[in-house]
């Protein structure tokens, strides 16, 4: 169900890091198209030689993003098996992940910037429900800029949302603890009932993260700390603008059945947007 590129066609480039269970590097991947050699840009994630199931869930993921297209969400090139190595070839996408550039950028942001990439998500979510496929792990460091977006020249950024990678249906218990407050209450308690509803609670809390400078929610806490967040039905911070707060809210509400659509998502930022045509001036309505 997708291609398989030949690891001679692949060149590993610098290494960029590394994910939960993954070393991650830029390359490039060469075609011969019309009898020309033609060399694209990739990400290269190299699956670690842990145990097969993760094998499997970490190529179930790249599969679902090469089985639908949509401009927001990355493109999956196809897979390389090598030896050992399992190798996911993604689009390499230039600006890389959106929590690490709003930390960078620490707050200089404009509120229009931010509920623009808002917009974006809920738009690629709407088309995940449309399509009943359910992506379980929406964050901010898996959403990837292809675009910053300048105000000042008119251009606006433009968001990628990365694979799944591997679901917390197989990884365990520790790394599903570790994804608090991003999984869904639900999803932990029984992973594989999680349904579409999963992925709204998600958006809350990127959302969340994108008005609150990249800065990861629940930072320091252990993991036990983390799970009795969740015990206790907690709620995140909330931020001064209370329409925002409201959104974020609802999303993270701890019965699934009461978390709003993705159309009603979408409703409410375009509300958030009128709400204060003001808005775009100041950015003190990140303040929380
Ligand atoms: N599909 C993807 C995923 N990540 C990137 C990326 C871009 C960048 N400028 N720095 C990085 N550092 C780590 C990853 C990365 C690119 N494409």
């Amino acid at each position: 169900q997708f291609q398989m590129i030949r690891h001679e066609d692949l060149r590993l480039e610098e290494s960029l890091g590394r994910g939960s269970f993954t070393r991650i590097f830029k390359g490039s991947k060469t075609d011969i198209r019309e009898g020309e050699r033609q060399n694209t840009d990739v990400l290269l994630k190299v699956l670690d030689g842990s145990y097969k199931n993760c094998w499997e869930s970490f190529f179930e993921a790249a599969s679902l993003m090469s089985q639908i297209s949509h401009k927001h969400l990355l493109l999956v090139y196809g897979i390389s098996v090598h030896r050992s190595e399992n190798i996911m070839v993604q689009e390499f996408v230039k600006y890389g992940a959106l929590d690490l550039f709003l930390r960078k950028k620490q707050g200089s942001v404009p509120v229009s910037w931010k509920l623009d990439v808002a917009k974006q998500l809920a738009c690629v979510l709407n088309f995940l429900e449309e399509k009943k496929i359910v992506h379980g792990n929406i964050s901010a460091k898996n959403l990837l800029l292809a675009r910053e977006g300048d105000s000042s020249i008119g251009t606006s950024p433009f968001i990628k949302l990365s694979d799944p990678g591997i679901s917390v249906a197989v990884t365990g218990r520790d790394v599903a603890l570790d994804r608090i407050p991003w999984v869904a209450p639900e999803v932990l308690e029984a992973p594989e009932t999680w349904g579409m509803e999963c992925d709204k609670w998600s958006f809350g809390t990127t959302l969340w993260e994108i008005f609150n400078g990249g800065k990861a929610p629940l930072q320091g806490l252990d993991p036990q700390q983390k799970l009795m967040f969740y015990e206790n039905h907690e709620q995140l911070p909330s931020p001064k603008w209370t329409e925002l707060a409201d959104l974020i809210g609802r999303c993270m509400e701890y019965d699934p059945a009461l978390r709003p659509s993705s159309r009603g998502i979408i409703r409410q930022l375009n509300s958030l947007i009128t709400s204060d045509p003001g808005l775009s001036a100041h950015a003190d309505k990140d303040s929380f």
